[in-house]
């Protein structure tokens, strides 16, 4: 039997489009991004007014149920997160052992997380699409991820891991089992708006990877795991960390901030913290990092970070009229929290799990295999040698 032609002519189109620039592959009621006016939605609320009234918790009640909590569904969905955050002794073994190996935490991050379906009561029991199921495994895995990063990063320094505190929210308790003390609260709000920001993205390359994996009908648990491993690129989440780097290699070589970045701009490198796939105006959550940064620098008496990121900043826009992104303020912020360099792109898996989990349960309730094609450029009608003539 034939297809008609239209369907033929639509499955074989021949148009190239090199990093899926610009493709629509699916509808999403999760993010809505104008890239032209820097705007940034979450479920039809503005990232500006999440990010000032909104907790982490709240965000991902509004991505994984689709409004807002009332108060007593904000009670029990944020009791039973913090009744999920402990680890079960065979992950924190795994988290022991990557600690005791210097693994990178980004790497240490995927392999805890991979792990953590062996201790997940759903994990074999239920159909890999079902809802209450993927509801329960997501919130342990959003419960979980924070506490094994923390263990990791204290059982690394040398230090006992710090158990979680269920009386905490999720961002305040991050910070006391990473440092083994109560934040402030200037700490917890920060990180928890931090958090906020960073839960979704639209198909950024760490959720879209995600989506594939899900689409092959792989659990969340794969899913997850794969978006870790995607996020950590230095074109994409990794980048947060890179701003850092750069930001003290300038520090250090006691250069003006413009002539750094000006040579590396003349070595063909790329700024790290600049440019976006899809905002052409300055991405909306760095302006709000930038003020927190500025805040966090008028607040310890040291602006030296936030005044050399504006004059790179500045720089940038006048030479290559390329504005930042999310990781180029969040870096100073969480430096200047006292966080150290290699656990921020960590600390974006964080959040952004709320978002990636959220796509994956769009992806399930309505799935088809996503498998798109290359175009052939090889060789074609070779005659096999044997291998003693090669
Ligand atoms: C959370 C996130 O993932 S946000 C992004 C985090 N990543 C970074 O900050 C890394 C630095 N930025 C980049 O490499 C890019 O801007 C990306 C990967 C984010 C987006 O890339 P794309 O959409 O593919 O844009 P593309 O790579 O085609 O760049 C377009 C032009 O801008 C230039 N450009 C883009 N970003 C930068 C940059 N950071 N520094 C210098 N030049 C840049 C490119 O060299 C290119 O110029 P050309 O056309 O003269 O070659
Ligand atoms: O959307 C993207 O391409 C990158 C991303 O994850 C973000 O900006 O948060």
């Amino acid at each position: 039997m034939f297809f008609p032609l239209s369907v033929n002519l639509y499955v074989m189109s021949e148009e190239l489009r090199p990093g899926l620039e610009g493709v629509l592959v699916a509808e999403s009621e999760l993010s809505y991004i104008d890239g032209e006016a820097g705007k940034l939605v979450y479920r039809g609320y503005a990232i500006e007014d999440l990010a000032r009234e909104a907790s982490y918790e709240e965000v991902l009640y509004l991505l994984w149920h689709g409004e807002l909590p009332t108060t007593a569904q904000l009670e029990r969905f944020s009791d039973e997160m913090a009744t999920q955050r402990s680890l079960a002794p065979g992950t924190m073994d795994v988290v022991r052992e990557l600690a005791d190996q210097r693994e990178e935490p980004m790497a240490a991050l995927r392999t805890i997380t991979s792990s953590l379906s062996a201790a997940d009561e759903d994990a074999d029991e239920t159909a890999v699409t079902d809802l209450e199921a993927n509801l329960r495994k997501g919130k342990r895995i959003t419960a979980k991820m924070p506490t094994a990063l923390a263990a990791f990063k204290r059982l690394r320094d040398g230090d006992g891991p710090v158990d979680p505190d269920p009386e905490m929210d999720h961002a305040e308790n991050f910070l006391y089992m990473l440092n083994g003390e109560v934040p402030d609260a200037v700490l917890s709000e920060t990180f928890d708006m931090a958090l906020v920001l960073h839960a979704d993205h639209g198909l950024n390359a760490s959720t879209f990877s995600a989506m594939v994996t899900a689409s092959t009908l792989a659990d969340i648990h794969a899913a997850v795991t794969s978006a870790i491993g995607t996020l950590s690129g230095s074109l994409h989440g990794g980048a947060n960390a890179n701003v850092m780097r750069m930001l003290k290699e300038v520090d250090d070589s006691a250069m003006n901030p413009v002539d750094w970045v000006d040579d590396a701009l003349d070595r063909g490198e790329r700024v790290a913290g600049f440019g976006h796939r899809v905002y052409d105006v300055k991405d909306p959550r760095a302006k709000i990092l930038g003020g927190k940064s500025e805040e966090l620098g008028e607040a310890a008496g040291d602006t030296r970070w936030y005044e050399m990121s504006v004059a790179i900043e500045e720089y940038m826009a006048e030479q290559k009229g390329i504005p930042p992104n999310v990781d180029f303020y969040s870096a100073t912020t969480y430096y200047q929290m006292g966080i150290p360099i290699d656990l921020y792109t960590p600390i974006f898996a964080i959040s952004r799990v709320g978002g990636w989990i959220a796509h994956v349960l769009e992806q399930y309730e309505d799935n088809r295999l996503i498998r798109p094609r290359a175009r052939y450029v090889g060789e074609l009608d070779r005659s096999y040698p044997p291998l003693a003539e090669r």
